[in-house]
């Protein structure tokens, strides 16, 4: 699927084979299909889905309940295994790896924020951020801990407890645990869905930030319109089909496509 691309070699003018150009795609979905057995009821919660995520794109996947959208986030992150199709992050095929090398995956290369913070009570601000690291064994890259700190305003923050921090507070320290391994692709699933929101749009105002400043590639799944407007693109599930996808959503325009689908 990523073949090596030709391209205008910038020093010589001629063209040249850019076999060391990463894929455009930070994560690829083809024909991806999952389905539910329980007892004798089968539910086709995925019904082949392909999709690209660009690199440092802002992604928002939306659609009425039951639609397929946890079920998507899940295959596209390598939390579970489609029943059929590929899924790719970057050049690794996720759906050709077992359980053991999909964890070091999910652990080395992506991020997930969820509705629920997931902090460790007993451990400080830094230390719920860092410990992806220590998990994998790996080094705290100390100014790159700063940067990601300051990217979410908790440089005052770092030796607080939880416990000690406002909702808005709690889910930007869990998007900075988030970010510290560099992950090539971030998952949120309704990150702002136990926020006001005041607090909601100062979250996403920070995951824009994050997809400007640092090209970060970022999928949100989302019931909230206006959330959704903070992405570059909706693509919207109805009975686990791709059912549309706006470009440069507005509140407006989002929730217009989802009257359309019967969400509302
Ligand atoms: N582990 C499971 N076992 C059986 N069926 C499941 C399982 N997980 C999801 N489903 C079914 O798959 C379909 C899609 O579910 P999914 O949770 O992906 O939808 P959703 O769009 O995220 O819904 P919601 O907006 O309500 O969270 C639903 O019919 C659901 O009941």
């Amino acid at each position: 699927m990523f073949k090596a691309r030709r391209g205008r070699d910038k020093q010589t003018g001629g063209t040249a084979v850019l076999v060391a150009d990463a894929p455009a795609y930070a994560v690829t979905l083809d024909s991806v299909t999952k389905t539910y057995q329980t007892g004798t009821t089968r539910v086709q919660a995925l019904d082949g889905v392909s999709l690209g995520l660009r690199r440092g794109s802002f992604t928002a996947v939306m659609g009425p309940s039951g639609s397929g959208k946890s079920t998507f986030l899940h295959c596209a992150a390598g939390l579970d295994q489609p029943t059929s199709g590929t899924v790719w992050l970057g050049d690794t095929e996720l759906t050709r790896l077992d359980e053991k090398q999909l964890t070091v995956q999910r652990r080395t290369r992506i991020g997930f924020v969820f509705q629920a913070y997931n902090l460790i009570p007993s451990l400080s601000v830094r230390d719920n951020i860092t410990l992806p690291l220590r998990f994998s064994d790996v080094p705290v890259d100390e100014a790159w801990l700063a940067q990601v700190v300051r990217e979410v305003g908790l440089t005052d923050r770092l030796t607080h407890r939880p416990s000690e921090l406002s909702g808005g507070q709690q889910q930007r320290v869990a998007i900075a645990r988030a970010l510290i391994t560099r992950p090539e692709a971030v998952f949120a699933d309704e990150p702002t869905g136990a926020l006001d929101s005041r607090t909601g749009k100062q979250v996403l105002q920070l995951m824009r930030s994050l997809v400007d400043s640092l090209g970060q590639t970022i999928l949100m799944v989302t019931h909230d319109p206006i959330a959704a407007s903070w992405a570059d693109r909706v693509v919207f599930l109805a009975d686990g089909k791709l059912a549309g996808e706006l470009a440069d959503p507005t509140a407006e325009t989002v929730a217009a496509h989802l009257t359309h689908l019967g969400e509302w």
